[in-house]
C-alpha cells in the first residue's frame, strides 16, 4: 500500500496479465457479522485486508467473539452463538458503514451497554432510518451528537426491553439499502416464536446489496423469504448456523476499474486481454452487471465462474445514458470512461452517491472538471463531456476526499492520450477496500519506460546519495536503485569464486558481473541464497566494488540490470553515472555533495554506529583515493551530468538535503 501525501501516475498506455482481485468488503464484512452471531467457529477464505474489516475484526473482539487470523486471508471466528456480548464496550468503526450499520441493529437486539463511534465522516453518514426502525421495535438507541448521526449509544445496561415483534418493521429502502441489510442480519436473533417481518417503506435501492445479504444469510442457515423487495419475512425459529468454512468473492467493484482499463487499454498491437481473477460472471454481487455497461460503452468481454477477460472493442468508447441505480459503486468508473467517449454520458438514480463516503456527486464532478471536463450535476445524476483531443486534457492533482473509489476510479485518467501524468492525493485511501490497488495497477499497466520519471542522485563516497535517494524514493512512492550495490555485490561475487580483481580477468568478471543472480526484496538483499546485505557494506567491500567497477566490461554487463528498476511509477537511483551514462534523459538530475572532511566524519559515525572501528584520517585516505579512481577512471568516470543541479550538504541535515531534491522535483511538475 503506498502510505504517501500523493502518488503520481505516469501517463499509461495499455494493459495486459492478469490481475487477482482482494475479496470483497460487502461480503467480508457481512460474513465476519454472521459467523460472529453463529455457534461454533467459521474458517473465513479470502477475507479482504483492509481498514473497514479491520475494525469490524476489533469489534468482534472486543465485544468477546473468538478471532484468530491465521495469515493468507484466513480468519476463524468464533461466534457467540446465544451468549450475551462483552458489555459494556465502545466501539471505534473508523469509516465503515458495512460495521457501523450491522452492528447498531445486532447489538440493539443483544442487550447490554454500547457506544459506536468512528470517523469525523462517519458522524455526518446518516443512520437516522435504522435507529427510528430499532426505537420502533422498543430498543432504546440515542444519538449523541446530531440526531440520525452516529455516534450512538445503546443502553440496555438492565437487560433487554420487551420488544414489540407483532406489528411489521418499517424501514426506509431510498436512502441506503445498508439499513435494511442491517435488519435482515441482526432480526434472525429475536426471531424465535414468531415469524419477523420486515416492510420496505419508499421504493428500493441498491437490491443487489440485498441479493448478496440474502445469499450469505441463507449460507448460514437463515431462509428469509420476500414479496417482491418491498416485504421481507424472517421465518420463526430462526437460527445462525455456521458453514465451517466460507469464502469471500472478490469484489466486484474493484473489478470495475480493470474492466474498464481493460476496455480502454487492454488487447491492443495482438496483445492478449487482461484476464481479471477472483470475481465472474457468476458472482453474486450486483455490481457485476458493471459488465453490461462497460460493453455497452463498447468493451469486450469474456468471463466464466471467477474470472473475466477484457479488451477494448470500440474506440473511443460509446456514450451512453444509464439509470445506475442497480451498480451505485461501479458506476463512478463510468463517469472516468466517459472521457473516453464518443459524446455526452449521463449517469442517473445516483442520489445515494451523495451520503456515502464523500458526496460523491458533487466529487466526481469538481475532480472531472480539473481533468478539462465539461461536468453537470443534478440532485441524483452526473453528466460528463468527452475530452477528445488530447489537447483538451490537463494534468490534475486529484483530491480523493478518503474515499477510495475517488481514487482508484480517476487512476484511469493516466491513459489519456496526452500523455500526461496523473497526481492521486492520499493514496493511502485506497485501503478501505483494496490496499494493494496501485501495486495491482502498475503490474498490468505499461508504459514506454521512457514515461516512466527516474531522480538520479550521483556523487562522490559518504556524500549521503543513499540516505537521500532512499528517502526521497520512500516520499514519492518510487522504486529505489542503489547501483553501488550492484558493483559491491559483484565485488563480492568476483572474490567468493576466487577470481583476483584485475584487468587481465575482465572478461570472467563481466560474465560473471552478467549473469549475477542477485535479488533486491524488502530492503535486503540476496547473492543466490546468501543474504549479503551487511557483507557488502564494510570499507573493503567499497573499496573492491570501486576497482571492479573501473572495468568497462563489467560497467558494461550490469547495465541491463540496472535499466530493469525503471518501473512504474517511478525510480530515484543513486550512483556515480546515472544521470551521464545510465538514464541520461531523466527529468531530474542531481550532484550530491559534501567537503572530503565532512564525509570522512559522517562514514566515521556510520562506522562506528556499526560496532566496525575505524580512525578519521584513514577513513579520509581511503575516501580520497576511491574519489580519484572514480573520476580519473576512463568509463563513466564519477562526474556531474551537464544538466544536474549541485546540492552541497555538507551544511544540511538529512531532512534539508531531501526537502530540497523533493521541491526540485515538485517544481518540474505539471500540477
Ligand atoms: N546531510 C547529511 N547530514 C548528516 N549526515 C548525513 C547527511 N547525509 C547523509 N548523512 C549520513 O552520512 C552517512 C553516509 O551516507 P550514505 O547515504 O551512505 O552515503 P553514500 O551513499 O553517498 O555513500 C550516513 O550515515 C548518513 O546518515
Ligand atoms: N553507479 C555507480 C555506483 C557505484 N560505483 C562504484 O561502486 C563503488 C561503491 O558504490 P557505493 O555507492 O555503494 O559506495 P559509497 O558511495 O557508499 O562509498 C563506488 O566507489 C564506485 O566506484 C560506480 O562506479 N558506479
Amino acid at each position: 500500500m503506498y502510505s504517501t501525501a500523493f502518488l503520481d501516475l505516469p501517463p499509461l498506455r495499455q494493459a495486459s496479465g492478469s490481475v487477482q482481485l482482494p475479496g470483497s468488503k460487502s461480503i467480508s464484512n457481512r460474513v465476519l457479522l454472521l459467523a460472529a452471531l453463529s455457534e461454533g467457529t467459521t474458517e473465513v477464505h479470502d477475507l479482504l485486508a483492509s481498514d473497514d474489516t479491520r475494525v469490524m475484526l476489533d469489534a468482534l473482539r472486543a465485544l468477546g467473539c473468538g478471532v484468530h487470523e491465521a495469515g493468507g486471508g484466513v480468519a476463524c471466528i468464533t461466534g457467540l452463538g446465544g451468549r450475551r456480548p462483552a458489555s459494556p464496550a465502545k466501539l471505534f468503526l473508523g469509516n465503515a458503514g458495512t460495521a457501523m450499520r450491522p452492528l447498531t441493529a445486532a447489538l440493539a437486539l443483544l442487550g447490554g451497554e454500547y457506544e459506536l463511534s468512528g470517523i469525523p465522516r462517519m458522524h455526518e453518514r446518516p443512520i437516522g432510518d435504522l435507529v427510528d426502525a430499532l426505537r420502533q421495535l422498543g430498543c432504546r438507541i440515542d444519538c449523541l451528537g446530531s440526531e440520525g448521526y452516529p455516534p450512538l449509544r445503546i443502553d440496555h445496561e438492565g437487560g433487554l426491553p420487551p420488544l414489540r415483534l407483532d406489528a411489521p418493521i418499517r424501514v426506509r429502502g431510498d436512502v441506503s439499502s445498508q439499513f435494511l441489510t442491517a435488519l435482515l442480519l441482526a432480526l434472525p436473533l429475536v426471531a424465535q416464536e414468531q415469524d419477523v417481518v420486515i416492510e420496505v417503506v419508499g421504493a428500493l435501492i441498491s437490491r443487489p446489496y440485498i441479493h448478496i445479504t440474502l445469499e450469505l444469510l441463507a449460507r448460514f442457515g437463515i431462509a428469509v423469504r420476500h414479496d417482491d423487495w418491498q416485504r421481507f419475512v424472517i421465518p420463526a425459529g430462526s437460527q445462525y448456523r455456521s458453514p465451517g468454512q466460507i469464502h469471500v468473492e472478490a469484489d466486484a467493484s474493484s473489478a470495475s476499474y480493470f474492466i474498464a482499463a481493460g476496455a480502454m487499454a487492454a488487447g491492443l498491437d495482438g496483445q492478449k486481454p487482461l484476464k481479471i481473477l477472483g470475481v465472474g460472471l457468476d458472482s453474486i454481487q450486483g455490481d457485476i452487471r458493471f459488465v453490461e455497461a462497460a460493453q455497452a460503452m463498447g468493451a469486450r468481454v469474456a468471463g466464466g465462474p471467477g474470472w473475466l477477460e477484457v479488451g477494448r472493442g470500440a474506440w473511443p468508447l460509446k456514450a451512453i445514458d444509464l439509470d445506475c441505480n442497480h451498480i451505485p459503486d461501479a458506476a463512478m468508473t463510468l463517469a472516468v470512461m466517459a472521457l473516453y467517449a464518443d459524446g455526452v454520458t449521463t449517469l442517473r438514480n445516483i442520489a445515494s452517491w451523495r451520503v456515502k463516503e464523500t458526496d460523491r456527486i458533487a466529487a466526481m464532478a469538481c475532480e472531472l472538471r480539473k481533468l478539462g471536463a465539461t461536468v453537470e450535476e443534478g440532485p441524483d445524476w452526473l453528466s460528463v463531456a468527452p475530452l477528445p483531443r488530447a489537447a483538451d486534457w490537463r494534468a490534475a492533482s486529484i483530491h480523493t476526499y478518503d474515499d477510495h473509489r475517488v481514487a482508484m476510479c480517476f487512476s484511469l485518467a493516466a491513459f489519456n492520450p496526452a500523455g500526461l501524468p496523473v497526481r492521486i492525493e492520499d493514496p493511502r485511501c485506497v485501503g478501505k477496500t483494496f490496499p494493494d490497488y496501485f501495486e495491482a495497477l502498475f503490474a498490468v499497466a505499461q508504459t514506454p519506460p521512457e514515461r516512466i520519471p527516474v531522480i538520479c542522485i550521483d556523487g562522490p563516497t559518504a556524500s549521503g546519495k543513499g540516505t537521500v535517494a532512499a528517502q526521497v524514493a520512500q516520499q514519492l512512492g518510487y522504486h529505489f536503485l542503489d547501483s553501488g550495490a550492484m558493483y559491491r555485490t559483484a565485488a563480492l561475487a568476483a572474490m567468493r569464486a576466487g577470481i583476483a580483481i584485475e584487468a587481465q580477468h575482465e572478461p570472467r568478471l563481466a560474465e560473471l558481473a552478467r549473469h549475477l543472480p542477485v535479488r533486491f526484496e524488502g530492503g535486503r538483499i540476496w547473492l543466490a541464497g546468501d543474504d549479503i546485505t551487511d557483507a557488502i557494506r564494510t570499507e573493503e567491500a567499497g573499496m573492491n566494488a570501486s576497482r571492479v567497477s573501473a572495468l568497462p566490461a563489467v560497467r558494461q554487463a550490469l547495465v541491463a540490470l540496472q535499466l530493469g528498476f525503471r518501473r512504474l511509477p517511478g525510480l530515484v537511483a543513486d550512483g556515480r553515472d546515472m544521470g551521464t551514462v545510465i538514464f541520461p534523459a531523466a527529468p531530474l538530475k542531481v550532484f550530491l555533495t559534501a567537503s572530503a572532511a565532512v564525509r570522512a566524519e559522517r562514514r566515521h559515525k556510520q562506522l562506528i554506529s556499526k560496532g566496525i572501528s575505524a580512525t578519521i584520517s584513514d577513513l579520509r585516505a581511503d575516501l580520497e583515493a576511491r574519489d580519484a579512481r572514480d573520476a580519473s577512471r576512463s568509463a563513466s568516470p564519477l562526474k556531474a551530468a551537464e544538466d544536474a543541479l549541485l546540492l552541497d550538504n555538507s551544511l544540511l541535515t538529512i531532512d534539508e538535503a531531501v526537502a530540497q531534491v523533493v521541491a526540485w522535483w515538485q517544481a518540474r511538475q505539471p500540477f
